[in-house]
């Protein structure tokens, strides 16, 4: 490696490396208890986007032993119908996870359906007991991306602790629950977004910035302070001059690995750990169903 390079964080390797672990404790479950854990995956409608994702996961479910329960419905599908999917589910013994792909269709209430799920059940970590379960340190299922973000600090020993936090979006999703997270592993964490000022003053100031806003290539090197450790939450799907299609994210990269000193990829960083985190909260899961 260039040593004027930032080091890249590969979580596609460490997501790997998790779900292999997690393939052999499912294993020795199944044989201790009688039954694989079980996922079930909503998805309305055909975004491209969301049924790739949902492909991926069923994938690595079925990688890992982990039962998945697809529900795909048709565009039109009503809340009610939804709703009592969720029911039936939250009553289903053979399901121990169940998450509602996002984004929804806009004649869909996606908060009434991500309330109704089981909070036990809640392997995405957007119900409100599991977002209150964060925001007061108690254990409990935490949302799937920001906890990949912690898994990569945590693999790569990158100290937390004490460091100046910048997390770029406030989402539900994303910048919400990684502000909450970055600071139950105590740093001192600002959130920035859209209409924040003086933003390059605050993202120059951090040791660790989190890049969740959305906009492709948004962060820039003049916005990086030199030597810290920079994250990409962003997936943005781009065409180049020849038509050819390709993903990147919020982060400036070729740019911004010149001063920082590591730097998550888009693709094979942040995303591929959203779903290693998914089994592992499925498991989780299952395993307090069991005692
Ligand atoms: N209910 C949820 N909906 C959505 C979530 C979520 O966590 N829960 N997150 C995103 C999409 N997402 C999972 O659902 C997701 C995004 C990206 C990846 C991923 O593996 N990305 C790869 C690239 C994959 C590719 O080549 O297309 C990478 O970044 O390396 C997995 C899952 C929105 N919706």
């Amino acid at each position: 490696m260039d040593s004027t390079y930032a080091h890249i964080l590969d979580g596609k390797a460490l997501a790997q490396r998790i779900q292999a672990q997690i393939s052999e404790e499912v294993a020795q479950l199944l044989s201790t208890f009688g039954r694989p854990p079980g996922l079930a995956v909503l998805m309305v409608g055909d975004n491209p986007a969301s049924a790739a994702y949902v492909r991926g996961k069923e994938r690595a479910c079925a990688k890992a032993g982990i039962a998945s329960f697809g529900h795909h419905f048709p565009e039109n599908t009503s809340q009610t119908e939804l709703e009592q999917t969720i029911e039936a589910l939250n009553q289903d013994e053979r399901v121990d996870g169940i998450l509602v792909q996002l984004p929804l269709p806009d004649h869909l209430n996606a908060v009434s359906l991500l309330h109704q799920i089981n909070p036990d059940k809640d392997v995405d970590g957007l119900h409100p007991v599991s977002l209150g379960r964060l925001v007061r340190g108690e254990s409990g299922l935490r949302s799937c991306t920001p906890a990949g973000v912690m898994r990569l600090l945590r693999e790569y020993q990158i100290e937390v602790k004490g460091k100046q936090a910048v997390v770029v979006g406030r989402s539900i999703l994303v910048g919400k629950p990684m502000s909450l997270m970055l600071l139950e592993a105590d740093a001192t964490v600002t959130i920035a977004h859209s209409r924040t000022e003086n933003l390059k003053e605050l993202t120059r100031s951090a040791d660790i910035l989190i890049a969740a806003i959305g906009r492709t290539q948004f962060i820039t090197a003049d916005m990086v302070k030199p030597q810290s450790v920079v994250i990409d939450v962003g997936i943005n799907r781009v065409s180049d001059s020849s038509g050819q299609s390709r993903l990147v994210g919020d982060v400036h990269f070729d740019t911004v690995r010149e001063i920082a000193q590591s730097i998550t990829p888009v693709p094979g960083g942040v995303g591929a750990m959203t779903v290693a985190m998914l089994l592992h909260n499925t498991v989780l899961s299952y395993k307090r169903s069991q005692s």
